[in-house]
């Protein structure tokens, strides 16, 4: 609980009509997931029960209805000396994060991109839902190159696969997504023989060429009858020079190391996640640290009236590169930890009149489940009726802001 807030803050959170009550809540909730990952690539560990956790960390925990693996605490314990949690078999995640994750509705082949993926909690949760079973990948992007740092070691710890991390802006990051584990891929390789190289999808690196991919879902230049014979200098030389335009992932597992990074609609992503950066006033953990470490820190890092000014247009560049790089049919989620409406429902309602053409609010699944905080006053309220917010207050989580948008086919 925050007993005193610096004016300043006070002044925003009166700006933004958010209400300082939620940083007096006395009972909040701290919420773990269990890894489930591990046990996937494991299968000789068990997940941790329910009592295990609880004399591991000194307190009662209780099931969250409707979510997974997610169990909650009272807010005064800490996990970092709970032994499940340094062998990476639970981690911290707030539940609104959670739901927000189970909005993308997950499905194995799902190439997934997490544009502002850094620390981590959201990507892990998200290769969770992912298993280990289809052909899907997470693409991770984010321009900070210390928080992509952490979030490749959260990779690590909790041994996830599959994912790539870009150190990139996520406003003008165009990385389609990897074409190397494309289900069209499996099959011609299932029907004998064809792999894949840097420069399409078959491995016609080497002098056993024998691409079968002549057909229309192939950006292979060797669409040709002649494979063997043409493969002259000058493709050679095509190989090396786009290969060399490759960008290459901040940290990537091999198979993902050498994506040709196919620009075609068929390699854009079936879900994204723009967990945009905002000033993170919802977040009460956040919050509380500037209490210990000063509020001069927050003020200059999160009030400065500069980055004030450019948020908006970060969070609506960053929704917009987003929504470019996502399918049709595919869904898009749009949070933040800040309970701003300039951060929040105005920037869904520009987008949403934006792209009126190609772009439906839809509701969260199972949200009924939860409690929400209540909606604020639009002027556009139908427009807006899908998304949803948290707050300590109502939902017993974190601040949080939700909306789930899909692409028309
Ligand atoms: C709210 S945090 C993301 C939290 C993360 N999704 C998680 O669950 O751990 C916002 C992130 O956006 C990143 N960011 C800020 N500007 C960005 C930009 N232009 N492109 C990509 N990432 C950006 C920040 O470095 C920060 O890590």
């Amino acid at each position: 609980m925050i007993t005193k807030l610096p004016s300043a803050f006070l002044e925003f959170l009166q700006e933004n009509e958010i209400d300082p009550n939620i940083y007096t809540v006395k009972n909040m909730t701290r919420y773990v997931r269990i890894n489930t990952q591990y046990y996937h690539e494991f299968e000789e560990f068990s997940p941790p029960t329910q009592q295990e956790l609880e004399t591991q960390i000194g307190t009662k925990l209780w099931k969250v209805d409707g979510m997974d693996g997610f169990y909650g605490m009272d807010w005064k314990n800490k996990i970092n000396d709970c032994l499940a949690y340094k062998k990476g078999k639970i981690y911290g995640i707030d539940l609104s994060s959670g739901i927000a994750v189970k909005s993308l509705d997950i499905q194995p082949n799902d190439h997934i991109l997490d544009l502002c993926c850094a620390p981590g909690a959201k990507l892990c949760m998200i290769s969770d839902l992912l298993g280990i079973n289809g052909s899907g990948t997470i693409t991770g992007v984010d321009i900070s190159r210390t928080r992509i740092s952490t979030c490749k070691n959260i990779i690590k710890k909790y041994k996830i696969s599959r994912t790539r991390l870009f150190v990139a802006d996520g406003t003008i990051f165009n990385i389609f997504a990897p074409s190397f584990l494309d289900p069209i891929i499996k099959q011609v390789m299932a029907r004998g023989g064809v792999v894949m190289n840097n420069n399409c999808n078959c491995e016609n690196d080497n002098n056993n060429y024998n691409c079968e991919n002549n057909n229309n879902n192939c950006n292979c230049e060797n669409n040709n009858n002649n494979n063997d014979s043409n493969r002259n200098s000058s493709s050679i030389r095509k190989n090396r020079e786009q290969r060399e335009k490759l960008v290459k992932p901040f940290w990537a597992p091999k198979i993902l190391r050498t994506d040709p990074q196919i620009k075609d609609f068929r390699y854009l992503y079936d879900k994204v996640i723009v967990d945009a950066e905002c000033t993170h006033d919802g977040s009460i953990s956040h919050i509380l640290k500037y209490e210990k470490c000063g509020w001069d820190k927050f003020e200059k890092n999160f009030l400065n009236p500069e980055r004030l000014n450019n948020l908006g247009d970060l969070q609506r560049n960053l929704l917009n590169n987003g929504w470019a790089l996502l399918k049709p049919g595919g869904i898009l989620i749009y949070s933040t930890c800040s309970l701003s409406r300039k951060q929040n429902e105005d920037v869904i309602e520009w987008f949403l009149l934006n792209h009126k053409d190609e772009a439906k609010l839809e509701i969260i699944p199972d949200i009924e489940n939860f409690n929400l905080a209540p909606k604020i006053i639009n002027s556009n309220q139908d427009l807006l009726s899908n998304v949803v917010r948290f707050d300590p207050i109502h939902s017993n989580t974190s601040g949080f802001f939700l909306a789930r948008i899909r692409k028309f086919e």
